[in-house]
């Protein structure tokens, strides 16, 4: 099943004004393989600016939209107003939004399903923390993340799943090729006895967690691993190295 090679780049809350310049000007400069579907997420402030700015065939992603279309909501951005600046893409439920901003399951699939209605595509997050893959609660955990957005969901076409062990989130901890994939298989395994098996065949699931340019390589050689969600090392020039994973395949 070919699934297109997905990567992510999430800046999270860094970068101004001069990043944004020299940032989009080094992606405009990095040849993007025809395999690889690239996507960047900078805060919310400087979106409008990447979009002008980035060529198009690099998609731009915001990092949170609410439930809602418009209104008093203080603080808040909707997928319309995404939509309205061309913003193609969405992450919803990142680990951050969940632990320090506690998003719950169900919010999570509520701005999911509000998003993909609106027409803006999904970069949804699931993983477990540390503890819970100690107590052999990982499955238990991203099934109940997923099951969130599943029953508030028809359509998946527009869906990235990407599995993001909080362990290993900016830690340098990354999960071996191994372990990364069996989480993987049993993300796929579960949306094809939950959804469908056409989804679980199409759906792309990747990884996030101290992805760099020097572990993308071993982690992309693993057959459920459909790209990189990346964080700190989107901001460095290795970023590259990491889009251009599947360039020589
Ligand atoms: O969204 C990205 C992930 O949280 C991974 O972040 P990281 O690459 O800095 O570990």
């Amino acid at each position: 099943m070919s699934r297109k090679f997905f990567i992510g780049g999430n800046w999270k809350m860094n970068g101004d004004v001069a990043f944004v310049k020299s940032h989009v000007n080094f992606i405009n400069d990095t040849e993007i393989p025809a395999n690889t579907e690239v996507v960047i997420a900078p805060p919310y402030i400087y979106l409008d600016s990447v979009r002008k700015h980035l060529k198009k065939e690099v998609g731009v992603s915001a990092q949170n939209s609410y439930t809602k279309s418009s209104g008093a909501y203080t603080g808040e951005i909707s997928p319309e107003q995404l939509k309205d600046l061309g913003i193609e893409w969405v992450i919803l439920g990142h680990s951050e939004r969940r632990e320090i901003f506690k998003e719950s399951d169900e919010f999570v699939g509520e701005k999911v399903a509000h998003a993909l209605a609106t027409g803006v595509k999904v970069i949804a997050c699931v993983g477990e923390k540390l503890e819970e893959r100690e107590a052999n609660l990982t499955e238990e955990v991203v099934f109940r993340q997923l099951r969130a957005i599943a029953d508030r969901i028809k359509d998946w076409t527009h869906v990235v799943i990407a599995y993001e062990p909080v362990w290993a989130i900016g830690t340098g901890k990354v999960a071996t090729p191994t372990q990364a994939q069996q989480v993987h298989i049993a993300l796929r395994d579960w949306l094809r006895n939950n959804v469908s098996a056409h989804v679980a065949d199409h759906t792309r699931i990747i990884y996030g967690g101290s992805v760099n340019g020097k572990n993308c390589r071993d982690l992309s050689s693993e057959g459920d691993i459909d790209g990189f969600l990346v964080g700190g090392a989107c901001l460095k020039p290795e970023f590259s190295d990491i889009v251009r994973t599947k360039a020589h395949l």
